[in-house]
């Protein structure tokens, strides 16, 4: 039996005009990896901090499960550049403990940078402090507004297989958002493809013949993805690079980490 941790019942929510997200329907349980995706304005952002308890339904209600731990990971990081910084201290500002800050930094693959500057950082190793600070928490449920903007096309598919590997690991639920349509329909369990209402969900291998999905996105990305899809089953790098040790190395050997992931 699933464990669920979040179900929205027919939530909408409005601001002056007409619904920014109207009558969405979703639950993400243990275990799920649910990508959010959809054109600009189309309410994801909205959508998601309802769910973070950050922006008020208008109609509907959202279930959490009772203390449910939740990390997030947002859209960017607002820090005043001239705060001087380093990245040890800006997990200490979590509250967790120094050596379960310092694992989560490891596991991100960015345990070497403790004692930089948060300020000098690449954009992939901004994601990657910001993801480790929503694992210290030992998170239940991940949330993340487009963890991979401002990372590189290599950058980014490592950053999905991290993703992945964490809900392996913790075993929590994800919830995403994502522009990177090729990068999500390799990384993803559920799609949910939304324009204020939700147009179409379902697997990422389905959801590109969907006429709701190929209204949304046009038929030349529909086709794309549809040919895009494989089986993920490797491993990548901190460059998106494929490195050695899964057992189906060798049918992915063309694969760079560019983006077909
Ligand atoms: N606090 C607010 N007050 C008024 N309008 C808002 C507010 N927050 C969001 N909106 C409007 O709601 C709509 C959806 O915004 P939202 O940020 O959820 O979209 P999005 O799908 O995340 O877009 P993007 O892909 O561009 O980030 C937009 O038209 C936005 O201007």
């Amino acid at each position: 039996m699933p464990e669920r941790l979040v179900t929205l019942n027919n939530v909408s929510v409005r601001f002056d005009g007409p619904p920014v997200i109207d009558g969405i329907n979703l639950t993400v349980n243990r275990g799920d990896i649910v990508t959010i995706i959809g054109p600009n304005g189309a309410g994801k952002t909205t959508l998601i901090k309802s769910v973070l308890g950050l922006q008020r339904v208008s109609s509907g209600n959202i279930w959490l499960k009772p203390g449910v731990r939740i990390g997030y990971v947002p859209q960017h990081l607002v820090l005043q550049p001239t705060l001087p910084l380093s990245v040890r201290r800006f997990m200490m500002l979590t509250g967790e403990a120094g050596d379960r800050c310092q694992q989560a930094l490891t596991r991100t693959g960015v345990g070497h940078l403790v004692d930089a500057s948060i300020h000098h950082l690449s954009g992939g190793e901004k994601q990657r402090v910001l993801i480790a600070r929503a694992l210290a928490r030992n998170p239940e449920l991940l949330v993340l507004d487009e963890p991979a903007q401002g990372v590189d096309i290599n950058g980014q598919a490592a950053l999905y297989e991290l993703i992945r590997s964490l809900r392996d690991e913790l075993h929590c639920g994800v919830i995403m958002i994502s522009h990177d349509l090729h990068l999500v329909m390799a990384a993803t369990d559920q799609v949910i493809c939304l324009n204020q209402h939700v147009c179409c969900s379902g697997r990422p291998e389905d959801i590109s013949a969907d006429p709701a999905f190929i209204e949304t996105f046009g038929q030349q990305v529909a086709e794309s993805l549809a040919v895009y899809h494989h089986h993920h089953n490797h491993q990548h790098n901190l460059h998106g690079d494929v490195v050695a040790g899964d057992a189906d190395h060798r049918q992915h050997e063309g694969c760079s980490g560019h983006g077909a992931h």
